[in-house]
């Protein structure tokens, strides 16, 4: 199937498809590895890819054997070197592709009801946040939109409660024995508080963020949800969502972005 001649080439539609796919695949995995370390071995492993394909066509064996080897060996080290960024896209197309996170089938087989109003329950979450923040008392809330957060649940103190602002402030009250780890709020209710969340390794992340807000970005990154962190240090109000930290909000900025998160369907719902 000859699509068009250029020079002594043959280049077919399936040709230009099959290039267009290796491109994309190539930039996704920069995109994946971008600002990392692992970038770095990203690039140079690409490099020695192009010197072997160069030195094959120019038909020098030995060096061809030599690179190969290093190619084939380079290949076990890659898995090793880039298991972060292997799990991290392994977690993304397992969260993009969960079936039970897809509102229509929660709410027809699975018999799920539907996350409930989120302006109602944004409302005494944003208010805990000004008071927290005003207060200085840190604070990390995790809000489920539609992964499965059950694992993170169970790791903390279940209270299965109806969202309020005062419940809220008694559990991250310094004195409260809860107050340490995060609360996870799903459908308009308090599930669970103490809870434990991954923590990112993102090298950017500046080092004046600590352990929370480290976990409220790794949570953001193993699942579709919003996480807040409240600084106990500045008062500032953080938000983690799908691998993006913003800092220093004001509450009517994170209100918004709370907003047009939760109220935006995912692709394919
Ligand atoms: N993996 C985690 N899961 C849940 N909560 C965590 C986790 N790691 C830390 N925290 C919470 O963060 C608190 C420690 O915050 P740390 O001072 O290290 O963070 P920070 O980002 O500097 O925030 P702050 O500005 O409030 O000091 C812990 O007391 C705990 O409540």
């Amino acid at each position: 199937m000859l699509g068009f001649r250029l020079g002594f080439l043959e280049i077919g539609w399936l040709d230009l498809l099959d290039m267009g796919l290796v491109a994309l695949l190539i930039y996704q995995i920069y995109n994946l590895v971008r600002g990392s370390v692992a970038s770095r071995v990203f690039i140079g492993y690409l490099l020695v890819y192009l010197a072997y394909l160069l030195v094959k066509a120019l038909g020098l064996n030995l060096m061809t054997t030599i690179l190969e080897y290093f190619i084939s060996v380079g290949a076990l080290a890659l898995i090793i070197i880039f298991q972060q960024e292997i799990r991290r896209f392994l977690l993304y197309i397992g969260k993009s592709t969960n079936l039970t996170n897809s509102r229509w089938i929660r709410r027809w087989l699975l018999r799920q009801p539907l996350q409930a109003d989120h302006q109602t329950t944004l409302k005494p979450i944003l208010d805990t946040c000004k008071a927290l923040s005003t207060e200085f008392s840190g604070g990390l809330l995790v809000l489920q939109k539609n992964d499965d957060l059950e694992k993170f649940i169970q790791s903390g103190e279940i209270i299965n409660a109806d969202l309020s602002k005062s419940l809220l402030l008694a559990i991250f009250s310094q004195y409260s024995p809860l107050h340490d780890g995060a609360v996870v709020i799903s459908d308009g209710r308090i599930r669970s508080a103490r809870c434990i969340l991954p923590v990112s390794n993102d090298d950017e992340l500046p080092p004046a963020l600590g352990f929370r807000h480290r976990a409220a970005l790794g949570m953001s990154e193993a699942t579709d949800a919003a996480v807040i962190a409240i600084s106990e240090e500045s008062g500032r109000l953080a938000l983690a969502i799908n691998g993006e930290l913003s800092t220093s909000l004001s509450l009517s900025e994170l209100e918004n972005r709370l907003d047009q998160y939760l109220r935006e369907p995912r692709i394919g719902h």
